[in-house]
């Protein structure tokens, strides 16, 4: 499989003003986090809130520029981009946000919410008519003709979900990146639009960025997975591998925390370790994780950055256990 993106020693930090002017500090939401995305495969960001899988989404979309390293989408660094290039990258990677309610202009109508990318694409009329209808049935948006006429606030919570995806599928991307798509909506219509939006991936061999805090759904939904902590990409593996043999202390507590409702694997409920994830303004020295870790060893974990080791097939920890 090709390269669809690349990630190389990408950080991304904020800086962070008193009064408009003193400099506090920068927020390292990305820290030097590499990462590759083969073209048409699916893959899953986890962490806890605030580790930074928000801020990597947004890059990956070319909405924060990189502080250090680079994105590369079909071999095109995103920050060489000029402003009609960046227009064209727009139409490739599809953006699905957390918040179906604020995703779209209350005021607008299903028909003219949909037309909005395919205008600014410059997409004739016609075409524009025949491709919104199109969507709307791909997403299970029907009965259509009902459906065009409707503002947001006429629809259920999984349905405005339906029409972020379609909007976000409109232009025929490349690139899905779906930031915690469910977590707003009610328990009941979560599965239908995982499971929607794992066929529509299926059928257009789209890669997506399926961006999550919730280990407990990703086995049905990603190939491969990668753990962020503290603005870090700490593990990375293909899904079976991490979930059944995590090698990071931070996955194996992480997963540990998932209430798993099999009695056999019950012996896997554990809860986090005491303790917060840093402040991201003043991480800690050494491995971020190592003032919460039961293994951290002195005078190493707290002093040196652990590298990506290899551990298995596909399968990479930042860890100093691994080190022999
Ligand atoms: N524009 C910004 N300016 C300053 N700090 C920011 C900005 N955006 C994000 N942050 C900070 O960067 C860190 C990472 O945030 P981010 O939203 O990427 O995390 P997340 O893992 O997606 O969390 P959540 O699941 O809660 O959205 C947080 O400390 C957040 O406060």
């Amino acid at each position: 499989m090709s390269a669809l993106v690349e990630v190389a020693d990408l950080s991304v930090h904020f800086e962070v003003r008193q009064w408009g002017f003193l400099r506090l500090g920068a927020v390292q939401a990305v820290d030097r986090v590499a990462l590759t995305l083969a073209e048409g495969e699916s893959v899953a960001i986890v962490g806890e809130s605030g580790c930074g899988k928000s801020t990597l989404a947004r890059t990956l979309l070319g909405l924060h520029r990189p502080t250090q390293g680079e994105v590369r989408f079909a071999g095109r660094e995103l920050s060489g981009l000029r402003r009609g290039e960046l227009r064209a990258y727009r139409a490739s990677a599809g953006y699905v946000q957390q918040d179906p309610f604020g995703a779209t202009a209350p005021f607008l109508d299903v028909r003219r919410i949909l037309a909005e990318p395919l205008i600014i694409q410059g997409v004739g009329r016609d075409e524009r008519e025949a491709r919104i209808r199109a969507a709307l049935e791909e997403v299970h948006l029907t009965p259509v003709e009902e459906l065009l006429g409707k503002f947001p606030h006429m629809l259920s919570g999984g349905q405005q979900q339906r029409l972020v995806i379609a909007r976000a599928l409109i232009l025929g991307p490349r690139l899905l990146v779906a930031d915690e798509p469910v977590s707003m909506l009610d328990a009941s219509v979560r599965v239908e639009i995982l499971e929607l939006l794992r066929r529509i991936q299926g059928r257009r061999r789209l890669t997506l960025a399926f961006i999550t805090h919730d280990l407990s759904t990703v086995r049905h939904y990603a190939e491969r997975i990668f753990v962020m902590y503290a603005g870090r990409l700490v593990e990375s593996a293909p899904v079976d591998a991490l979930l059944d043999a995590p090698r990071h202390p931070y996955t194996q507590a992480l997963l540990g925390a998932i209430a798993d409702p099999d009695a056999a694997n019950a012996r896997r409920q554990r809860e986090l370790p005491a303790g917060e994830p840093p402040s991201l303004l003043d991480p800690p020295r050494g491995c971020r994780f190592h003032p919460r870790c039961p293994h951290a060893m002195a005078g190493l974990c707290d002093r040196d950055d652990p590298p990506d080791f290899d551990v298995g097939e596909r399968h990479r920890s930042a860890c100093w256990l691994h080190r022999e």
